[in-house]
């Protein structure tokens, strides 16, 4: 059965004619189910482990019923403007960790692992895969390190993969730098040997910085390769540092004909032609051992100041026409630049469900988890995160299957292209997903039409973003996308190997950290007002669990009222003696002492229960708590003055580049600030006002002048979030480095928060 369905994918035209036949054709020609799909892989759910979780959820909701009628109780029996506002503002707070509570729990209700056989595939497929197209996009040379794009592309271009003919990598380029060309120039010279030394030697390290930076075996052979690589490596980077192309590392006339007939006196980042460059041609270059070569493929869209060219998903639906062009591939593969292949069978294992007719009609990606190389040992600003890379995954793969992370994500083509009963036609028949490429890629035609749809005014009055390709109008646009795929009837699938597939970087500075997720939240807010809400449009179309999935999601941003207020009120209105929450003697303070311990509880067995330490665990509550301070309040802020026309949205591409100092600093576990940005000012507020209320407290207890009886949640938060803060207050006072909190944040803060304290000490007290 397997056979057919791979006989499918290799010759598409013979099975069907229309792609809107496809799911009926395939089931005709292979039966309705597959024998092989079912021994290819497994699912495992643990049933003890739903019924926990749903008998949980259904305690903890009760819990939650008992605290809002506590709350209307307060309400009622208001004793002042002021006093109304505070149990208002506390009553909002719950309600936003309550709706979110909610939406987490959509994901404990049927969690799965899956597990692959790659191994099978093999002698399924006669050795004979379906075509892939690899797509890696990269925007910025400066910021993304040609020499690391190229290791990504290697990584791919090396993997076991046959025959190897059927492998093409697209390199989209919205940087348009020749600096990343000629780096890709010379990876194309070093795969020649890199190639079959991988192959020769089953390397499963096939990144070749990290194989080098690994323990392998020293020998003359990876000398010789470790010596073009680092000869490759000096070009690349003498090129960077020079910042342009000089006629000495010019090869051949060709190269040079390349960079003088692109790189003209007129051309800028934000204003070019477009450029596609095939490097290397499968069935025509060969490596050194007369083996083939996979296709590589440099492509920078076309670039005018009047287009808008929407970010990463405008470059991904770029490469999605240019390679439909020029391969048409039926499977894709995204990539971002720094995310580079760790196991060379990956791709088996996606076609361990890609090849499955069972799942086939309805399935349009296996997304692989992001794994992150280089974490130091407390992962101090959670960059793992967990929750939306892993355990939240699982919970979604029980379902209807998990979101599109962005990288490490095997796409069929045909899901791009409308919903499973109704394709959608793209505007020319080159670009159907089962058009079949009959010319090699270099021809003069196929290289015409390449520019032509890499045009920037191609997708003008057509359906790309809306209706097909990746969906534009959100800056999270793989969260839309998958979300938008699965409301059209589409599922998906969660691979998640033990050896992790892709490796990526993470951002090492706190505030490239907070930056990420303030763009991240500006995304999600336009996904929230967009008119496809995953609490309207997404509940009618996917269900009530998968749409609280996203909901939880799409509404992240929220968390930073609930923490905004948490942060601020019990801690003012502590410092000036009132008490907001039942006093211990009170029963009604079991129930506080519930809902912690059962939500922190409860993050704390699910984080743990994935490969998780004690000290990951607190850096990820921790970094809860930062984001909610920093992040998510300016990500809200910038989404804000944006709708009201005051500011523009853009997407600041994260900085892979690691200044030595820094790192340093951060494999010692030591924060980041170093920048004067108010993100930090938020945060060193919050510590100070925090210690403040703390230590006072504390004072007055010993003087006689409280009763720890009636003011110890309030005592209780404000110590909880001081011991978060610590490596807050250690930034401002204790340390030299550059790293360091800048004293103009430090002196600002102590400011504000000299003012808050005034204030509220003028608003509290008659309460
Ligand atoms: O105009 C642009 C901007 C970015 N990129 C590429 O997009 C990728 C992701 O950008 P990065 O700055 O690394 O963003 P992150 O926030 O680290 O990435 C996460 O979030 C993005 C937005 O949700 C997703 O696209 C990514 O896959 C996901 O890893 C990189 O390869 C960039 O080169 C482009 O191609 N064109
Ligand atoms: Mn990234």
């Amino acid at each position: 059965m397997l056979l057919t369905t791979i006989y499918h994918y290799l010759h598409p035209n013979q099975l069907q004619t229309q792609p809107e036949m496809e799911t009926t054709a395939a089931v005709a020609a292979t039966g309705t189910t597959i024998d092989g799909g079912a021994t290819l892989h497994s699912v495992e759910v643990k049933p003890l482990q739903l019924i926990l979780n749903r008998a949980f959820a259904l305690i903890y909701l009760f819990a939650i019923l008992a605290l809002f009628y506590k709350h209307t109780l307060n309400i009622l029996n208001y004793t002042s403007f002021i006093n109304l506002s505070i149990s208002i503002s506390i009553l909002i707070s719950d309600l936003i960790l309550a709706f979110m509570w909610s939406t987490t729990q959509s994901f404990l209700m049927r969690p799965i692992t899956r597990k692959q056989c790659p191994e099978k595939i093999k002698k399924y497929s006669n050795n004979n895969l379906p075509a892939l197209d690899i797509f890696i996009c990269t925007a910025d040379p400066c910021k993304e390190p040609p020499l690391n794009v190229v290791n990504t592309a290697l990584s791919v271009m090396a993997y076991d993969y046959y025959p190897i003919e059927k492998l093409s990598v697209y390199v989209s380029d919205d940087g348009g730098s020749e600096l990343t060309l000629f780096a890709f120039m010379e990876a194309a010279k070093f795969a020649v040997y890199w190639l079959p030394f991988c192959r020769e030697n089953n390397i499963i390290e096939r990144c070749p910085d990290a194989y080098f930076s690994s323990t392998y075996t020293e020998n003359s052979e990876t000398q010789k390769i470790k010596l073009m690589y680092e000869s490759m490596k000096t070009r690349i980077e003498n090129v960077m540092e020079r910042g342009k192309v000089d006629q000495d590392y010019i090869n051949n006339d060709e190269e040079f004909q390349v960079f003088t007939k692109f790189w003209t006196a007129g051309f800028t980042r934000p204003n070019h032609p477009s450029i596609i460059q095939v490097l290397l041609e499968s069935g025509k270059d060969k490596d050194m051992t007369g083996h083939g070569m996979p296709n590589l493929i440099y492509v920078s869209r076309e670039k005018n100041k009047s287009s808008p060219h929407h970010f990463k998903a405008g470059a991904l639906n770029a490469l999605l026409r240019v390679s439909g062009i020029m391969t048409n591939a039926p499977i894709i593969l995204t990539l971002d630049c720094d995310m580079y292949s760790n196991d060379p069978s990956t791709p088996q294992r996606a076609l361990c469900y890609l090849l499955d007719q069972t799942l086939w009609p309805e399935l349009a990606f296996v997304q692989f988890p992001q794994c992150f190389r280089g974490l130091n040992e407390a992962d101090i600003y959670a960059s793992e995160i967990k929750d939306l890379f892993h355990t939240n995954s699982m919970g979604m793969d029980g379902l209807r299957g998990p979101n599109y992370v962005g990288t490490g994500c095997f796409f069929r083509r045909r899901a791009l292209f409308g919903c499973p009963s109704s394709f959608e036609k793209p505007e020319i028949q080159q670009l159907y997903p089962d058009h079949v490429v009959n010319k090699p890629i270099r021809a003069e035609e196929i290289l015409q039409q390449a520019h032509y749809v890499a045009s920037c005014n191609y997708e003008d009055e057509s359906n790309w973003g809306s209706k097909m390709g990746f969906r534009y109008g959100s800056l999270v646009e793989d969260l839309y996308t998958g979300y938008r795929l699965q409301c059209e009837g589409w599922k998906s699938v969660f691979c998640h190997p033990k050896r992790p597939a892709f490796l990526g970087d993470i951002p090492i500075s706190l505030y490239d950290v907070l930056s990420q997720h303030k763009r991240w939240c500006v995304g999600l807010h336009e996904v929230v007002f967009s008119k496809y809400s995953p609490l309207t449009f997404g509940l009618r179309s996917m269900g009530f669990l998968m749409a609280h999935c996203y909901a939880r999601y799409a509404f992240w941003p929220t968390w930073c009222i609930p923490i905004t207020l948490y942060a601020f009120i019990p801690q003012l209105t502590l410092l000036n003696g009132v008490s907001i929450f039942p006093k211990v003697s009170d029963p009604w303070f079991f129930l506080y002492v519930f809902l912690f311990l059962g939500a922190y509880g409860q993050h704390c067995l699910v984080f743990m229960s994935f490969e998780g330490t004690w000290k990951r665990w607190w850096s990820d509550q921790r970094m809860w708590m930062i984001r909610g301070l920093t992040s998510l309040l300016f990500g809200t802020i910038e989404y804000l003055t944006n709708r009201f026309g005051i500011s523009t949205l853009g997407f600041n591409v994260t900085s892979k580049v690691v200044d030595d100092d820094q790192g340093k600093r951060y494999h010692q576990g030591i924060f980041e600030f170093g920048v004067v940005s108010p993100m930090f000012v938020a945060l060193a507020t919050t510590s100070i006002i925090n210690l403040v209320a703390f230590l006072t407290s504390i004072a007055q207890i010993f003087k006689g002048d409280q009763d720890l009886d009636g003011l110890f949640i309030q005592m209780f938060i404000a110590c909880f979030v001081v011991i978060n803060c610590l490596p807050i207050y250690e930034g401002m006072i204790l340390r030299s480095d550059k790293g360091r909190m800048p004293t103009q944040v430090t002196l600002f803060s102590t400011f504000l928060a000299s003012i808050l304290y005034m204030s509220s000490g003028f608003l509290l007290r008659n309460v």
